[in-house]
């Protein structure tokens, strides 16, 4: 087997969404297409990558750097033992060559798009949705039937007030979500709680809202937030400060006594060792949620499930950032906790098949073979029409 086409274009997911540390007025994505002389079902199986949202496109690591190394890899090196189908894990020590450990950076990102499209095309070659292969390689043989996903929006918008927050929050609601999250941390303390007061006269129960400051706190402010917050029994508490700093992640736990959630921004398992060791993460409560896609594909995404397994910390803590499909069939296939959804915000990249509709709270992975983008319209339209 032999991969004999790459394709790869950067597109704008450009928005007027703002969080507590950035606009998305320039945000873009990386596509990519792989194709291989694989025959299914009379045509070439073909690939399909992007990467995530919220990290900017790394076409210049890709077409650069990256690329080159896949397409010009002796393409026995790249195979299972087997020959006809691709080894996500040796593809990966390929791409990796010559690059020093550690500062993490952005080529996490584009590995990232790499990865995401080879595992398509290995699960496309096994003719099997990717969490079936996933559960049948590594899991425990059969995925999980459904996902629970919850609806991430509550952006800051331009002239956005209290009853828009709400009429958004009801919306989800009514698609069929039972958990929500809002933005943070873009405001003074006393104005998001208003925020936050307002999104729950809508969604009932505070365990069903979660809020995400983006990592805009220091600690004082972090913890002025968890003093304000702590009355309303929140889903959980997300990037209250910098992604790397554990010691104030650990101090802020010790001071809140409700969920919190941290870790898409940590794009390495070793990253995540030193949040384990350092963050005082509870694992009785507390989310992890790395994205896969952004930190160097599912190859490097089970090492880091290999750090929590080696303290005793299960899979069903993590509930990764991202909203996309990939990271579906890795919570169905690998049993995590759940996935993000983005009902509103990045389309197309947002949202799961369209033959699985959100049903109260929980999604289904789709039943066609590989990630599923065939069974996602808006998706495939743009893939099709930017890489061809
Ligand atoms: O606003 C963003 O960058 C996305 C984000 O944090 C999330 O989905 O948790
Ligand atoms: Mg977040």
């Amino acid at each position: 087997m032999k991969i004999t086409d790459v394709q790869e274009r950067r597109v704008s997911i450009a928005s007027d969404i703002e969080n507590a540390y950035i606009s998305f007025a320039g945000m873009d994505v990386s596509i990519l297409a792989i194709t291989t002389d694989t025959i299914v079902d009379g045509q070439p199986v073909v690939g399909y990558g992007f990467n995530s949202n919220g990290r900017y496109a790394p076409s210049g690591l890709l077409q650069h750097r990256f690329l080159p190394r896949l397409m010009e890899a002796d393409p026995t090196s790249l195979v299972d033992t087997s020959g006809s189908n691709l080894d996500p894990f040796r593809i990966w020590q390929t791409l990796m060559r010559n690059e020093k450990p550690g500062g993490h950076g952005e080529r996490s990102v584009a590995v990232g798009v790499i990865d995401m499209a080879i595992w398509d095309i290995v699960a496309k070659v096994e003719e099997k949705p990717l969490a079936t292969l996933l559960a049948e390689r590594f899991g425990d043989g059969t995925p999980d039937e459904s996902v629970p996903v919850y609806a991430a929006g509550g952006y800051y918008y331009p002239d956005s007030d209290l009853s828009t927050l709400q009429a958004e929050m009801r919306s989800y609601l009514d698609a069929g979500y039972t958990e929500t999250k809002m933005k943070i941390g873009g405001l003074p303390l006393d104005k998001d709680l208003r925020r936050v007061e307002a999104a729950l006269e809508v969604g009932g129960s505070g365990d069903r809202l979660a809020v995400d400051a983006n990592g805009r706190f220091d600690l004082e402010t972090g913890l002025a937030y968890a003093h304000g917050l702590s009355p309303y029994g929140l889903r959980w508490y997300e990037e209250a400060g910098d992604p790397l700093d554990y010691d104030l992640q650990r101090v802020l736990a010790e001071n809140y006594a409700e969920p919190m959630a941290t870790g898409e921004n940590l794009f390495s398992h070793q990253d995540v060792r030193n949040l384990l060791r350092y963050g005082g993460i509870r694992p009785d409560r507390d989310i992890l949620q790395m994205d896969p896609v952004l930190s160097y594909g599912l190859v490097e995404y089970m090492r880091m499930l290999d750090e929590l397994r080696l303290r005793g910390i299960s899979p069903r803590v993590c509930i990764p950032h991202g909203g996309h499909q990939f990271a579906l069939n890795i919570a169905a296939g690998l049993k995590l906790g759940g996935n993000e959804s983005y009902p509103r915000v990045f389309a197309p990249f947002g949202g799961f098949a369209d033959s699985t509709p959100i049903e109260n709270g929980r999604v289904r992975t789709s039943e066609h073979p590989g990630i599923g983008f065939e069974d996602k319209a808006d998706l495939m339209e743009l893939f099709r029409t930017e890489l061809s």
